[in-house]
């Protein structure tokens, strides 16, 4: 098959471009660049030298959505929100890593983004692409918004109980932090080197993007749940996403059947990891892979239930989920081309 990723350049592109060349099934990629068309990748990038070298091509939706089987969004905000409607029509399945597809209420995008939306009728088509919960609408999408990183963690360390609906009202709070590759390859001045190195930092507060993408797939499952806190803090470290969950259950359970619940939800999912006696997982149990590690407790004086979700940010937050996606659309088994366990340390 032959693909294409747009925004080639950044980093979700990057480890697009990584993924898809160990990938069996795919015999062709086409890189596309708005601002370095004509340049070698492996020039910009010389990790990439030694294998085969690949041009940056200028976009031209025309042709792409007939020549290629699959084009990846890897743009900022307010980029696919305009491309995907020229590209829909065509033959090519679109997976859109950026935030611009994922809200199915225009309103919501534009309040929380502070862009124009897509149109309504591209909000419409596009399938929410969280493979562990939305499997079958994945396998028949023709354009897929790929899950935010963070919602991403959230919503596999919240859905077993969610679903079930386990939790009291009101009572979800989500302290999340990433590393500062989550805000791309241009610094600003909270991911600056001189600014984050030894520092840590809550930010966007009360107003992140990823509240109402969250909330939004809560109301699917149960609409008690929402609205949820939900804060996020920057981490000096280059890749990694830990969001801590805390909530109250409606009826007293014990730690063992909560996290039993969990192993039966996640037993058939390949790529999330519960654990299984105790304990929690810290980023670098997932780092470059595309693992979700999941640990939980009950605290027996509160109460209180704590899930501690960790992916990588770039991989199962943003490259590697989408070529899982990308697998699931194809119909090729859902771990084909994501086989590496993690790097550590
Ligand atoms: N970083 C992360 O961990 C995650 C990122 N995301 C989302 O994925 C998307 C990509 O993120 P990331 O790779 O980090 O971002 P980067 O800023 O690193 O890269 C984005 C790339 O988009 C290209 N681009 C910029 N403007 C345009 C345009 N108008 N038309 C076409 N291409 C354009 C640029 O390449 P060029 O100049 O060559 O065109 C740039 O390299 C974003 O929407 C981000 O929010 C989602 C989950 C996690
Ligand atoms: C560390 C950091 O700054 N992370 C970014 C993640 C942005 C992102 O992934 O944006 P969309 O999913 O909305 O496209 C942030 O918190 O805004």
């Amino acid at each position: 098959m032959k693909a294409g990723i747009v925004g080639a350049t950044g980093y979700g592109g990057i480890e697009l471009l990584r993924l898809l060349t160990n990938h069996p099934q795919v015999k062709a990629i086409t890189l596309f660049s708005s601002s370095q068309a004509g340049e070698k990748f492996e020039g910009i990038y010389p990790q990439f030298q030694g294998g085969e070298s690949y041009v940056l091509h200028d976009l031209e939706p025309e042709k792409m959505k007939e020549d290629l089987d699959v084009i990846f969004l890897a743009t900022p905000s307010g980029v696919s929100s305009k491309l995907t409607p020229q590209l829909q029509s065509g033959h090519a399945k679109v997976i859109d890593l950026s935030g611009d597809l994922r809200m199915k209420e225009s309103g919501s995008y534009e309040q929380w983004y502070k862009k124009e939306a897509a149109p309504n009728e591209t909000l419409e088509n596009a399938v929410y692409g969280l493979p562990e919960w939305n499997q079958e609408r994945i396998e028949k999408a023709d354009v897929i918004a790929n899950p935010g990183c963070y919602p991403t963690a959230t919503l596999l360390g919240l859905g077993p109980v969610v679903k079930e609906g386990l939790v009291k009202p009101d009572s979800i709070v989500i302290d999340a932090k990433s590393g500062v590759s989550g805000a791309g390859k241009n610094p600003n001045p909270i991911t600056h080197f001189a600014h984050a190195q030894e520092n840590f930092q809550i930010y966007k507060v009360n107003q992140h993007q990823h509240i109402p993408e969250i909330e939004q797939q809560l109301s699917i499952w149960d609409d008690q749940t929402e609205p949820v806190t939900f804060s996020t803090h920057l981490v000096p470290m280059t890749r990694g996403i830990m969001a801590t969950i805390y909530l109250q259950l409606k009826e007293e359970m014990s730690e063992e059947d909560l996290r039993q619940k969990f192993m039966s939800y996640y037993e058939s999912q390949p790529f999330v990891r519960v654990r299984e006696s105790g304990g929690f997982p810290c980023t670098k149990d997932v780092y470059g892979s595309n693992y979700c590690d999941i640990g939980l407790t009950i605290d027996p004086r509160t109460k209180r239930v704590t899930i501690v979700s960790v992916i990588d940010n770039l991989m199962k937050g943003a490259a590697s989920q989408a070529v899982q996606n990308m697998n699931l659309v194809f119909q090729y088994d859902e771990r084909t081309g994501l086989a590496p366990l993690p790097v550590y340390p």
